[in-house]
């Protein structure tokens, strides 16, 4: 098939070296999807914003080459209907080592679930990272929302969305449920005739390469703990084993010690000497305490179902997810992308918040280790903030906001710097 992106001529792409280390040129070439739904409003102003915080941190000598590359409806109009995901799309992040994305839908037939849990697929993102933080005076339903101050290590590969998954009704479902009770013994199964069964894989490997990275970070950013959130009560050998899985890996690869005959441990930070406690909680309890008791839990990690709830959780604990900023991140490859989804219904308008895939931007930035940039996204979006130059979904629960578009709030940022 003809190509149909348009590779920018002076740019020149990031390359990783063998330990996947980030070799960054001044002009990169990062490949963008524009996104579904709002994604045409959000993904200008957050061009816009990087733009300019790189221009004005380095003074012309950075700049960075967007290169538009398809996915989802636009995909579809640019290559051919029922081409939701195209292969040079996949090949162009692969290629390029980092890229952004706008929210996508999930097409309605076409054989795909969804195209965001397909993108992290393919290109083995294994993990989905999504800190979450207060910016001062935004609006929350808590009363001290700045004690909530979290980073969700979200397993990215696996669990239920691996999509072995069997409709109720079928000869695929009955054969499975037919396997499950005459070989397996399976007992339990009520109402077996009209039965929709799925399968939730969790493996060693891939539980061991998401804490690898939660500790690695919890490390390098001197962060208090880490605490694996899993619902191992119930499913002993899926969130159980997850979590055995990651004690057992705190003490092996980091040099945990129990702590009064465990299962918490905890180790020195070889960078800063303080100690790190490695805990778990079970999810039911964690959601309970975010909002009782948040200052207590600091990194997370998490399988990929218990993530999406939680970061969406954590996110209206801090002002919503409008900006919740986050990123998927494999071995030498990183697709940063928004939490929130293509809110049909704002798309369009330039109404919604930028912010997410604003602040997921900034996480990029730092990713290339462009941090004066970064720093100063975060200084626009404090001080636009703080002045109260808003979008709906902050006007509707503040006091005498000033009410902006999506584009307006992209502006106030800036005026921020
Ligand atoms: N990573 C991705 O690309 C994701 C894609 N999706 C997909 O998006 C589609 C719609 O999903 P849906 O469940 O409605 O979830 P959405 O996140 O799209 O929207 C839910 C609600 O969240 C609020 N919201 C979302 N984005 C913003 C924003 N930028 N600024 C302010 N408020 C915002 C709005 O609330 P209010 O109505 O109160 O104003 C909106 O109605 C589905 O096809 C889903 O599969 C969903 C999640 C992630
Ligand atoms: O792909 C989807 O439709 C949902 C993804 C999602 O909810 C998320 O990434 O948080
Ligand atoms: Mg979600």
């Amino acid at each position: 098939m003809e190509s149909k992106l348009v590779i920018p001529t002076e740019g020149q792409a990031i390359t990783v070296d063998q330990n996947n280390r980030l070799n960054v040129p001044n002009n990169p070439i990062i490949p963008y999807i524009e996104g579904d739904g709002i994604g045409v409003d959000v993904t200008p102003p957050m061009i816009k914003v990087i733009d300019a915080a790189v221009a004005k941190s380095y003074g012309g000598e950075r700049k960075i080459h967007w290169m538009e590359v398809y996915s989802g409806e636009k995909a579809t109009q640019v290559y051919g209907a029922d081409t939701w995901l195209p292969q040079e799309t996949l090949t162009a992040v692969k290629d390029y080592c980092v890229a952004i994305k706008g929210p996508l839908t999930t097409p309605v037939g076409g054989g795909i679930r969804s195209l965001n849990v397909a993108l992290r697929q393919e290109l083995d993102l294994y993990v989905c990272l999504r800190p979450v933080r207060y910016y001062n005076g935004t609006p929350s339903p808590l009363k001290n929302p700045e004690l909530t101050d979290m980073v969700i290590f979200r397993e990215n590969s696996e669990d239920i969305y691996a999509g072995v998954e069997y409709q109720a009704g079928t000869a695929e479902a009955d054969k499975v449920i037919d396997f499950l009770k005459n070989e397996m013994g399976a007992t339990k199964i009520r109402f077996e005739q009209n039965c929709g069964v799925g399968i939730k894989p969790v493996s060693k490997e891939g539980t061991e390469r998401l804490v690898r990275a939660a500790i690695q970070y919890t490390i390098d950013n001197d962060r208090d703990s880490l605490t694996l959130v899993h619902k191992g009560n119930i499913m002993k050998f899926t969130e159980g084993a997850f979590k055995d899985w990651g004690y057992e890996l705190a003490q092996k690869e980091f040099g945990a010690e129990l702590l009064d005959g465990g299962p918490w441990c905890s180790f020195k930070n070889p960078k800063t000497g303080k100690e790190i406690i490695v805990k778990d909680v079970i999810a039911d309890a964690f959601l309970q305490q975010i909002l009782l008791r948040p200052a207590e839990y600091d990194v997370i990690a998490t399988m990929n179902l218990n993530g999406d709830y939680i970061s969406d959780a954590l996110a209206a604990q801090v002002g919503g997810i409008g900006i919740a900023p986050g990123a998927n991140i494999g071995d030498g490859v990183a697709l940063f992308e928004a939490t929130h989804g293509t809110a049909p219904k704002y798309a369009g308008l330039d109404k919604v918040n930028p912010g997410s895939l604003i602040l997921s931007a900034e996480m990029m930035l730092r990713h290339l280790g462009w941090v004066e940039a970064a720093d100063l996204v975060v200084k626009g979006m404090e001080g636009a903030i703080a002045n109260k130059t808003v979008t709906y979904d902050f006007d509707r629960l503040m006091d005498d906001a000033t009410l902006v578009s999506c584009s307006g709030f992209g502006d106030a940022i800036i005026d921020n710097f």
